[in-house]
């Protein structure tokens, strides 16, 4: 017999992802997954944000496969000439969301643009969580919440653990040791140092604004019905069952780019990327040994100085390893951008190197070419390695970033942590060691969590029964119960 939940009327669904590539690419990828139930989603992003998709993806030709599903746009607030890349991105974010998207937020729903023909008013949001204004809007307008928070389930502890951080005395830090051991994270006690905490914890000043602003977003977290989060049981069950403490209903579906549904519009010109992918660099993956090349890539926020990228550039070089290289057109923060390179390794790059501003990264890390990854460590990043079995090196810039690659590195045991290094000997020796000496000991510790990924969104696997029970979830919500 049916499901009577399943006879429900179809959910009015409203996703709104932070306006930030690494938050709409799992929340779209989210979207897709429940228009494959025939919910109706209204997916939310900044007329930036909806600016590039159009520019440099298929994505609205993709949708097009789901006539429930549709785009609505905010302004962010945010000058147009801005980058928005870099650690300034927040602090411009932080005051436009108080100032322009929340009172934008409230308005769309005291609009009509949110009731469109034959389709229902909103009858769920699921929010970015650092969004909590979201809550207060849902709670004036009766509409239930969920939360979806975009980052790993233990970086995610570490910034609900910031008052406790600072109750022990652990934060702010005194004096420069940042491999003092930090104790007072449940879970963690082992292996957490300073270093490895959030990047917005190295501060002084305990009031610095980015440092309130991601402590007080994390603890609304329980205001929303529940939480979701793009891992999976296998990877992250220990600090999981700590979060569960305060937060009972969580949905751990991830990763979430692994699920491969039936019917699912998955071509390999499906791109949720705001840069436009240069696909060449799959035709010289072609023509490399396999697991000859070093991917490396610093996602979509992170910005260099000019002195670290030569520092990378001579220590890859130095290696002596074919590399593919993602160097974006505002990577390189001190204006002058790549600039002149020294003829020693323009002539290594001719010979062995590939450089490109975007990657189509999935299918880079899908290809048997590819033998390591040099990452900056950001979440989606990192879970894309993990279920292509592709071991990393971790260079966190900012964030959650820290906590990934201290997790890569001492917990999974799945690359090493490169984290406030940048020379050029580390980088050749880390490369080598990836690539060479430690390559058998990645090799196995690789496949066997690339297993547990697949496992886990297959059918009959935690993420895949979380992924229906959260559906079935989201039905009963919108039906009042
Ligand atoms: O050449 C490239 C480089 C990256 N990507 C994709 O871009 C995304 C990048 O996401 P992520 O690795 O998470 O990095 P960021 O863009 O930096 O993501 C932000 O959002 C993440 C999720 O909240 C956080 O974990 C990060 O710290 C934060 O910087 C991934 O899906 C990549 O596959 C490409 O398609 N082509
Ligand atoms: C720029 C960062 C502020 C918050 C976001 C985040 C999170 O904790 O959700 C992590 O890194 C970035 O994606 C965002």
């Amino acid at each position: 017999m049916d499901d009577p939940v399943q006879t429900l009327t179809p959910p009015h669904v409203l996703i709104f992802p932070l306006p930030a590539q690494g938050h709409v690419n799992s929340m779209l990828k989210l979207a897709e997954l429940l228009c494959l139930s025939d919910f109706h989603v209204t997916f939310l992003v900044s007329d930036h944000i909806h600016n590039r998709l159009l520019r440099q993806t298929n994505v609205h030709r993709r949708f097009e496969h789901y006539p429930r599903f549709r785009f609505e746009t905010i302004s962010d607030g945010i000058p147009t000439e801005s980058s928005r890349s870099g650690s300034d991105f927040l602090t411009e974010l932080i005051d436009s969301l108080r100032t322009v998207i929340k009172p934008l937020f409230r308005e769309l729903f005291c609009s009509n643009r949110l009731s469109y023909e034959s389709t229902r008013p909103v009858t769920c949001i699921i929010a970015d969580g650092v969004l909590s204004f979201t809550i207060d809007v849902a709670e004036e307008m009766g509409i239930p919440i969920v939360y979806f928070r975009t980052i790993s389930a233990c970086a995610f502890w570490a910034y609900f653990c910031i008052p406790q951080l600072i109750e022990s005395g652990d934060l702010p830090f005194k004096g420069i040791d940042l491999d003092v051991p930090i104790q007072s994270i449940p879970g963690m006690e082992d292996f957490l140092r300073r270093r490895d905490l959030p990047a917005n914890c190295r501060v002084s000043d305990l009031s610095n604004k980015k440092f309130q602003f991601l402590s007080t977003e994390t603890r609304q977290t329980p205001r929303a019905r529940a939480l979701i989060l793009n891992t999976f049981d296998d990877l992250e069950g220990p600090i999981l069952s700590h979060i569960r403490i305060h937060m009972p209903n969580i949905y751990t579906i991830g990763p979430l780019h692994a699920h491969n549904k039936p019917r699912m519009v998955v071509t390999s010109t499906s791109s949720d990327s705001l840069l436009e992918e240069d696909h060449n660099c799959m035709m010289w993956l072609d023509a490399q040994p396999s697991q000859s090349v070093i991917y490396i890539s610093f996602g979509s926020l992170a910005m260099i100085t000019r002195t670290q990228l030569m520092e990378f550039w001579h220590g890859v070089v130095k290696s002596g390893k074919r590399f593919l290289w993602v160097i974006r057109p505002d990577l390189v923060s001190d204006g002058g951008g790549v600039g002149q390179i020294p003829t020693e390794l323009l002539e290594a790059t001719m010979e062995r190197g590939h450089v490109v501003e975007w990657a189509p990264q999935e299918e880079v890390l899908d290809h048997q070419a590819i033998g390591g990854f040099l990452t900056h460590s950001g979440w989606n990043s990192t879970l894309e390695s993990i279920v292509a079995g592709v071991p990393m090196i971790c260079w966190p810039y900012i964030a959650d970033q820290q906590m990934n690659s201290r997790y890569v590195g001492e917990v999974w045991k799945l690359g090493m942590d490169m984290k406030d290094t940048c020379d050029r000997i580390v980088v050749e020796k880390m490369i080598r060691d990836l690539m060479e000496v430690r390559k058998s000991e990645f090799v196995q510790s690789t496949k066997r969590m690339a297993k547990l990924a697949r496992k886990a969104t297959s059918e009959g696997g935690s993420s895949h029964c979380n992924l229906d029970r959260l559906i079935k979830d989201l039905r009963l919500m919108s039906a009042g119960v």
